[in-house]
């Protein structure tokens, strides 16, 4: 079996509200999957149903082939979560979270690996009421990790994190799905999940507006050509009436592609007496690619 989780049709109403309007997708094992969309758009809902934290009013949630509901999550010993704010005991150092959550033969040298993984080991002796922010999240990312599971739900991992500790993750969470670990991530720091995810969600008031692997959504394929001209309005101007798609920018933005050559585009400006000073070459991101799927949808 190529997939750690199938969901199919599922709906979920908070009273009048619709949270889920028939989310269906897979993930496949091994990959990292990003879950994005508009604050209220049903991701954090997606993640609790799939932890069996939450009842849902119709669908199905598979983790592993087995059926997840609030009652029956045997698949979930091989999950390891991070859902919205880690609990965490002010009185309780780090350390002692940890022990709280680990387990098996091996649960002492889980915690030190990890502990060392995300560079806790300065205050995981600390009592958590003396943590900042990040170092609080930390925790709650070691606390989802330190049972070696199969399939990690990350909501929001990179919330108070310092670009630094943002780095550490992103190393963590590459070399383990490398070993074969599966990831969930929701996030809103898209320039960050957009250096590791390997297939997008896209969640748009509790429907499923997208999905596929990263490089189809930002059009990896189609690299923008940024100009800069002696004369950048006419140039939009000129581009335009030679129904070229042009960005509504400051700068002369146009998408390359098959047809779209940068051999012809710089004949047509030069030969309408338009001198190119620059030009360079940049790969859609995702935030400007999921921005356009969510105007598309809207239209
Ligand atoms: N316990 C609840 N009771 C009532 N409404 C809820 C509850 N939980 C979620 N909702 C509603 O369901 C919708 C989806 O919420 P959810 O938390 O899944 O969104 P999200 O995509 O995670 O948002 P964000 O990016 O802001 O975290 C929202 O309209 C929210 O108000």
């Amino acid at each position: 079996m190529d997939n750690i989780l199938e969901i199919s049709g599922l709906n979920k109403h908070f009273g009048k509200k619709i949270a889920l309007d028939n989310v269906g997708f897979n993930i496949k094992k091994g990959h990292i999957v990003g879950l994005v969309g508009p604050n209220g758009a049903g991701k954090s809902t997606i993640m609790k149903a799939v932890l069996g934290l939450i009842g849902t009013d119709s669908g199905q949630i598979k983790v592993e082939d087995e059926l997840i509901s609030i009652n029956n999550h045997p698949a979930l010993e091989k999950v390891g979560a991070l859902i919205e704010y880690p609990g965490i005991y002010p009185y309780m150092t780090g350390r002692e979270h940890l022990k709280l959550y680990a387990t098996g033969a091996n649960a002492e040298s889980n915690i030190d690996q990890i502990v060392e993984e995300l560079e806790m080991t300065k205050y995981i002796q600390m009592k958590a009421k003396s943590y900042s922010l990040g170092m609080k999240q930390k925790l709650g990312i070691a606390l989802a990790l330190v049972n070696k599971p199969e399939f990690v739900i990350l909501d929001e991992p990179m919330n108070g994190l310092d670009p630094q500790a943002n780095k550490l993750l992103r190393e963590l969470i590459v070399k383990q799905a490398k070993a074969g670990t599966t990831f969930l991530i929701s996030s809103h720091i898209l320039s960050e999940l957009g250096k590791i995810a390997d297939d997008i969600v896209v969640i748009e008031q509790g429907k499923i507006i997208a999905d596929a692997p990263i490089d189809e959504i930002t059009h990896a394929d189609k690299k923008l050509i940024i100009l800069e001209t002696s004369d950048d309005n006419k140039a939009r101007q000129i581009l335009k009436e030679n129904n070229y798609a042009v960005a509504d920018e400051n700068k002369v933005i146009i998408q390359q592609n098959k047809e779209v050559t940068l051999a012809k585009i710089l004949r047509l400006l030069v030969e309408s007496g338009i001198d190119i000073n620059d030009v360079k070459h940049q790969n859609a991101v995702l935030e400007d690619s999921l921005l356009q799927i969510l105007k598309d949808d809207e239209k």
